[in-house]
């Protein structure tokens, strides 16, 4: 008898408190290698904070983050890294001095122990170099690769965070507000990028851009004053009045569910 993959990401009772206050509150959350999934909610409503705690920049209180079954919740966000999780920023982290394609060059360095010697290999360089060039085209800004970083317009460095998390090639892909500052020729060129990213990749997205978040998400997590509203399926979840209240911050915040999330 085959028994079925563990999830690529498992949330278990995450819980984060900053002094007096909950930022999240045993949230849990279950996906598999191909998930295309949001988390929305209002501001402050702790997502930033849970992707933090998926990547390892931050440490839960309680909980458990576990990769392809593997618990990694003690584990250096290089170590989860290396493991598969990439993620971008929501202010984006490139190296104002290098140019373009050297920040995409560094980012895909992590994950790819046979790539370690290119340093002293010009060919594997020049594979390595060539890789990053493909992730610039797929986000736009190939004509900008031997530009130094500092000198993007913000959306474009946006767009360079993405093509650097890409260049990863993570098996757990976590974006935090990727349209955030794009204009509309930026968000059309992101949503392509999503709509082609790897169908293997389980893809967390937190993202206020709500046609940006319909377009994209199969299923979707409403969180709201650090708690789990509700996670379901997106378009059904997305038309609820009181999640439609919840994102935009003008209702009451609601209790949990008390039964376990199907
Ligand atoms: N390092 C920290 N120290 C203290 N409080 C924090 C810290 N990080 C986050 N918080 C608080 O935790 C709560 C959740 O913050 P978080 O950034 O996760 O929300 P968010 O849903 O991502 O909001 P936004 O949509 O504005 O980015 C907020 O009240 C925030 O002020």
């Amino acid at each position: 008898m085959t028994s079925s993959p563990p999830p690529a990401l498992e949330l278990t009772a995450l819980t984060r408190r900053f002094g007096r206050l909950l930022a999240l509150d045993d949230v849990g959350l279950s996906l598999a290698a191909g998930a295309r999934h949001a988390v929305i909610g209002p501001n402050g409503a702790g997502k930033s904070t849970l992707l933090n705690l998926v990547a390892g920049t931050d440490r839960p209180d309680h909980g458990t983050v576990a990769l392809d079954g593997r618990d990694v919740t003690r584990l250096s966000p290089a170590g989860r890294c290396r493991l598969g999780i990439g993620r971008s920023f929501q202010q984006p982290l490139a190296v104002p001095e290098l140019t373009v394609l050297e920040n995409v060059v560094l980012a895909g360095w992590p994950r790819h122990p046979r790539r370690r010697g290119a340093w002293r290999s010009p060919a594997k360089q020049r594979l390595h170099t060539a890789s990053a060039r493909r992730w610039l085209e797929t986000v736009g800004l190939a004509d900008r690769a031997e530009l130094p970083a500092g000198r993007l317009a913000h959306g474009e460095r946006r767009l360079l965070d993405l093509a650097a998390a890409l260049a990863a090639e993570p098996s757990v892909l976590l974006l935090d507000e990727p349209a955030a500052g794009l204009t509309d020729d930026g968000v059309e060129r992101l949503t392509s990028v999503l709509d082609a990213l790897d169908e293997r990749t389980a893809v967390v997205l937190v993202e206020h851009h709500v046609e940006v978040v319909a377009r994209f998400a199969r299923t979707v997590t409403v969180l709201a004053a650090g708690r789990v509203l509700v996670t379901g399926p997106a378009r059904e979840t997305l038309a609820r009045p009181e999640v439609r209240d919840a994102y935009r911050g003008t209702g009451p915040v609601p209790a949990p569910p008390s039964a376990p999330r199907g």
